[in-house]
């Protein structure tokens, strides 16, 4: 049970949480719900709380900005920063995982060329250098555009079914955390105030658009998820109870570019409204 007080006002009340190894879990609360304030109880950022947090787990993370050294390059801080874990950074291991996320080309650029979306992308990579079981991510795909956005959603879906890697990810865009996560917390009065699962069976209408039709076409030709009830140049519809994980897994698989993924259902979106009786304001939708 975490209590978290600044001065008189108290923020997080009695709040308990768990999560697990290849589970991907978010956090999701109104402006000051104190979701930053848990994830940096949880990394130890900060140490003066009542309670306690389980301390046996290497847990990566990124909560605001990352710290970055702009007249260095990218590969400098992967380097220091294995350094710092006592290790030594070794590229081939996270070639993929740069190329990816489009930062492979970028290593030798100072980060101060590199837009916000690549200094966060740079900043959750740091955050996985210490090889950890969990990372904590504020806000990731914060000020990246659509296509960015689902590169990186993408990547942590992989770390947590290829590495086993536990993510618990805030986020003000219900839909990233709809795409990826396991099941979704809503914090509010400063405690959890609901959850809510994902890995129910139920039928979804998908929309996936790719890059070119010849992608699209070796999605289609390979997909064996449900009906097809659309399909255009570059854009497919699907009924289906897959999950959103299976999709992504078939998309790495084949190599294939997806540019924009939606799932017709916005039950976050229509719960969570519910829990907050509308007076969640979202300006980006
Ligand atoms: N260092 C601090 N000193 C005093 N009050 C603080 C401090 N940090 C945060 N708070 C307060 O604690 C509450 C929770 O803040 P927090 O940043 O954790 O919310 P959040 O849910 O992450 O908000 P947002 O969605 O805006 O990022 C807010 O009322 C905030 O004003």
């Amino acid at each position: 049970m975490l209590t978290k007080r600044y001065g008189n006002s108290i923020v997080l009340k009695d709040l308990s949480l768990d999560f697990n190894q290849g589970e991907i879990v978010g956090l999701i609360g109104r402006n000051g719900a104190g979701k930053s304030t848990l994830m940096k109880i949880i990394t130890q950022t900060i140490q003066t709380y009542e309670g306690s947090v389980a301390d046996n787990h290497q847990v990566g993370y990124l909560i605001e900005e990352p710290k970055l050294f702009s007249n260095k390059a990218g590969l400098f801080h992967l380097t220091y920063f294995s350094g710092i874990y006592g290790n030594t950074f070794k590229l081939s291991e996270y070639e993929r995982l740069l190329r990816n996320l489009q930062l492979f080309d970028v290593l030798n650029k100072k980060v101060k060329e590199y837009s916000l979306g690549m200094r966060q992308k740079l900043g959750i990579v740091i955050s996985l250098l210490n090889n950890p079981s969990y990372i904590v991510l504020d806000e990731p795909t914060n000020g990246m555009d659509v296509e960015t956005s689902l590169e990186v959603l993408q990547e942590l879906r992989r770390m947590a079914d290829e590495r086993n890697v536990g993510i618990l990810i805030s986020s003000h865009k219900l839909e990233d955390i709809e795409a990826i996560c396991n099941r979704v917390l809503f914090l509010g009065d400063g405690t959890i105030a609901g959850e809510q699962h994902f890995d129910k069976n139920e039928q979804r209408t998908l929309t996936l658009i790719f890059d070119n039709s010849v992608d699209l076409a070796t999605f289609a030709s390979k997909q064996h998820f449900g009906r097809v009830v659309h399909s255009g140049d570059k854009d497919i519809q699907i009924e289906t109870v897959a999950k959103n994980a299976e999709i992504f897994e078939m998309v790495n698989r084949l190599g294939v570019r997806l540019i924009d993924f939606t799932a017709e259902k916005k039950t976050l979106r229509s719960v969570y409204m519910n829990k907050f009786r509308g007076e969640y304001h979202d300006t980006q939708y």
